[in-house]
């Protein structure tokens, strides 16, 4: 939102903020059962993508969803339970996000997302993960994301992105968005500052390079 003249809030005219405010009614509107169903799906596709894929001693970095989020909170429990190090963030504001080992108490939050209250591991903390899965509104054909706006995943990503190629493993966690099937868009806005998904998880169509 933008200050108009007389000092009254109106709605942003932004391309980015144009299309996310389509993709939050969208998301709104849908019909809860519908919706129940599909983050349920996600949830599952996590879940095997996980077990096939990097194995109990992986660390995952999660987030703590929103009602209208594509991922069932209940799957980042049984990621924990199956002996996975799943990590949720805190937001904090103009930096990298802060992370704290999940199952934890959380608190209501800014933005309506829950707020972790457990022991803060630190900005680095996302280094460690194996994967991470990263909020969207949507994804295009060449993996860009259109996230809430914050820029909070952005600051995280871009410390990861001079990660490839580093002395040592030169490894880099995969990152994977977990979109609505509607939700993958044929080009989207990019900034330079944009760090391109891996990997995006859909009810229907479950975990596929982003790149198509
Ligand atoms: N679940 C979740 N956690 C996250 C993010 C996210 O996108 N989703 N973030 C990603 O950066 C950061 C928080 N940033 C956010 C920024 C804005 C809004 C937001 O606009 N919320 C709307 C409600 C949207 C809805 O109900 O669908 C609002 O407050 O009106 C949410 C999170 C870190 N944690
Ligand atoms: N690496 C960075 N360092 C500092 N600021 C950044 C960085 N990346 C993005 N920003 C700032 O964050 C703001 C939001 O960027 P953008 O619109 O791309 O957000 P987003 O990707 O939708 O949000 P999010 O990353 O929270 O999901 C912009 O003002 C941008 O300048």
């Amino acid at each position: 939102m933008q200050d108009g003249p007389g000092g009254q809030r109106r709605p942003s005219t932004e391309p980015k903020a144009v299309l996310r405010a389509e993709l939050g009614r969208a998301r709104r509107a849908t019909d809860p059962r519908q919706r129940a169903a599909d983050r349920a799906a996600v949830g599952r596709h996590v879940l095997a993508w996980v077990a096939e894929r990097t194995g109990p001693d992986a660390v995952v970095c999660g987030y703590l969803p929103l009602p209208t989020e594509p991922l069932d909170p209940a799957a980042l429990d049984r990621l924990a339970g199956t002996g996975v190090t799943v990590l949720v963030p805190r937001v904090r504001p103009d930096a990298p996000l802060d992370w704290c080992r999940y199952p934890c108490p959380t608190a209501a939050g800014p933005f309506g997302i829950r707020e972790p209250l457990g022991p803060a591991l630190g900005t680095d903390a996302v280094r460690t993960a194996d994967a991470v899965l990263v909020p969207a509104l949507a994804v295009d054909r060449s993996g860009t994301r259109l996230g809430r706006g914050g820029g909070h995943y952005d600051r995280t990503l871009a410390g990861l992105a001079g990660l490839a190629g580093l002395a040592g493993t030169g490894r880099r966690p995969v990152l994977l968005s977990p979109v609505f099937d509607g939700e993958l868009a044929d080009h989207l806005p990019a900034e330079p500052h944009d760090v391109p998904v891996d990997l995006v998880v859909t009810p229907l169509g479950g975990v596929r390079p982003a790149r198509r």
